[in-house]
């Protein structure tokens, strides 16, 4: 076994990255580099071959790297061990330390033959069970065999779960719209009655499936939401044995899904080495399922399955995730950039950038080491975005004339789902994705400003007070990422792609990505004040402001 590492700052690489940085990196120009260098593109560019879905296209060439920036980048990787940090995850060790559990959802997509390891167990056999068992059931309910409590076919499913058990079934039966099947796909995760009662209003008991999916079958706005929706059902059905027609459970907890309510036999089951924000490949997956087909499901498998492979079997300089990963390190530890933004260029893509919130900020957003050390270096970014043409007439004008450095990637299809107006919507939809790109990039100087303005017949005092607002400084940096289409394969690749960058920085970070111990102290505070809520009397047990608040929302709210 190798020695310990040192701290990412103490890193010798690190250290001449960051004089590199100081010396020249901080002021590379991208525009200059393309003049100097024609070849860049090629150089700082891939194109996946995927078996049946086309080609995807990385363009990073758009970034403030120079060879001697890009050699030092993957330099970091080999000394921060990124490979043997892969191989022990796909091998099923007990990577996530603090929690003492293998992180495979590798292996929920391992779509060849070869036997999965977790504590010396194949897990296969289960995973491969399992995913019948979803098929088998998938089936029964598209084609209507499954029937209600009254004898009618299911039309609507309405999955009920929060993070990880909401945000990737949502995002891709979102995405794959156009695979759908004919059922209608509702989501439940907000405790605020609000969210359940508005899509209660919208679907009709009879015909209506509901999923509860949560890992531990604990998580409190996930079982509230679902006992209400029982609760909901049983008025209107009156029947208890019509829990069964209606209701499904996903999760690892048989124990608490019985005492639900819910028959295990109609209980979807995964494991404790599949991360809530890394589920939507287990059981989690179902209302996918249900939505685009369980055969269009397999095909999400596939493409992320073919990711895995790239990411294991790739040098560092042609692996897609390690150099997102690498350009992203660049621009958090040296640039200090804080957020970075996932811009897709699809509708269809709109809750991308949600999706990789909680994937990337509940990995990354860790201020201790492995070690239990604080860091001395900044880690996970502040990940948002929204799909283009929308953020570009909300917050591009900050990404372009801001203060502040932010480093963007651009993802989009060559191919629509909806070529309407003879292909019109798409074709200036992909005008503007390659016009921002290059715009951030080049930018507008003083002087291409200025003879733009003297066209336009401005001169003077006018021309001169309205100059440095025209100006554009440029060299904002950005990743390009082209699908050949948004289809059910090359959205597991994509997927799979950003969960490997994550995974990636956390290595080189020296971070638990795979716990998330954050969002504890906020559920166990809500439970103490809840009771607090029902009394009569006035609050005084916390601080000013938070009693204050209490006690105006129990003046307030009967
Ligand atoms: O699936 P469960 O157990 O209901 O958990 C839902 C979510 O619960 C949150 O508390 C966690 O931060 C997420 O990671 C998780 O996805």
């Amino acid at each position: 076994m190798a020695g310990a590492l040192p701290t990412l700052t103490q890193e010798p690489t690190y250290q001449k990255l960051q004089e590199l940085f100081d010396s020249q990196g901080k002021d590379l120009n991208i525009k200059d580099l393309f003049v100097k260098d024609p070849k860049r593109f090629s150089k700082y560019s891939l194109r996946l071959h995927t078996q049946n879905d086309g080609e995807i296209l990385l363009d990073y060439s758009k970034n403030r790297i120079n060879d001697e920036v890009w050699d030092l980048l993957l330099a970091l990787a080999k000394v921060r061990r990124v490979d043997a940090a892969r191989d022990a995850m796909f091998a099923g060790q007990h990577i996530n330390i603090t929690e003492n559990r293998a992180v495979l959802h590798t292996a929920l997509r391992n779509r060849g033959t070869d036997s999965v390891l977790v504590d010396d167990k194949d897990v296969m056999p289960e995973v491969r069970a399992e995913l019948a068992h979803m098929k088998e059931f998938t089936n029964k309910v598209i084609s209507g065999v499954w029937r209600g409590c009254t004898g009618k076919q299911i039309t609507d499913v309405v999955n009920i779960g929060i993070g990880g058990s909401d945000l990737g079934p949502l995002m891709v039966t979102e995405a794959l719209k156009p695979y759908g099947k004919g059922l209608h796909s509702h989501f439940v995760s907000n405790i605020d009655g609000t969210h359940l009662a508005e899509v209660l209003k919208k679907v009709n008991y009879e015909t209506t499936l509901f999923i509860v999916a949560s890992k531990t079958f604990t998580t409190q706005e996930t079982i509230t939401n679902a006992t209400s929706a029982k609760a909901w059902l049983l008025d209107l059905a009156k029947e208890p044995e019509s829990v069964a027609k209606h209701f499904v459970a996903l999760s690892t907890n048989k124990e608490k899904v019985t005492e639900f309510g819910i028959d295990s036999a109609n209980m979807f089951g995964f494991w404790d080495w599949v991360g809530g924000r890394y589920s939507l490949w287990s059981a989690i997956g179902l209302s996918i399922c249900l939505s685009i087909g369980f055969e269009n499901f397999e095909q999400l498998l596939d493409g992320a399955h073919y990711m895995d492979n790239h990411f294991r079997s790739t040098p560092f300089e042609k692996n897609a995730p390690v150099i997102l990963a690498l350009l992203g390190v660049w621009y958090s530890n040296f640039f200090k950039a804080e957020t970075h933004a996932l811009l897709p260029y699809d509708q269809y893509l709109h809750r991308f950038a949600a999706y990789f919130q909680q994937g990337d900020m509940e990995s990354n957003g860790k201020f201790v080491s492995k070690a239990g050390k604080a860091v001395k270096y900044s880690t996970g970014p502040i990940v948002w975005g929204e799909p283009g043409t929308n953020g570009q007439h909300a917050f591009y004008q900050l990404i372009h004339q801001g203060t502040r450095l932010i480093p963007c990637d651009f993802i989009a299809p060559a191919q629509t789902h909806n070529p309407i107006a003879g292909g019109k919507h798409h074709k200036i939809l992909l005008s503007n994705f390659l016009a921002q790109t290059e715009a951030l990039m080049a930018g507008k100087t003083a002087d291409e400003a200025r003879a733009e303005l003297t066209k336009a017949g401005l001169c003077g005092n006018e021309l001169e007070n309205l100059l440095p607002h025209k100006v554009f400084v440029g060299n904002r940096p950005t990743n390009s990422i082209v699908v050949k289409k948004v289809s059910p394969f090359t959205l597991g690749a994509l997927i799979a792609l950003y969960e490997h960058k994550i995974f990636v920085q956390g290595i080189i970070w020296d971070i638990n990505s795979f716990d998330q111990w954050g969002v504890e102290l906020g559920k166990q505070l809500a439970k103490a004040i809840e009771p607090e809520l029902d009394h009569c009397n006035e609050v005084s047990s916390h601080d000013s402001s938070t009693n204050g608040l209490i006690n105006f929302i129990k003046a307030n709210w009967k």
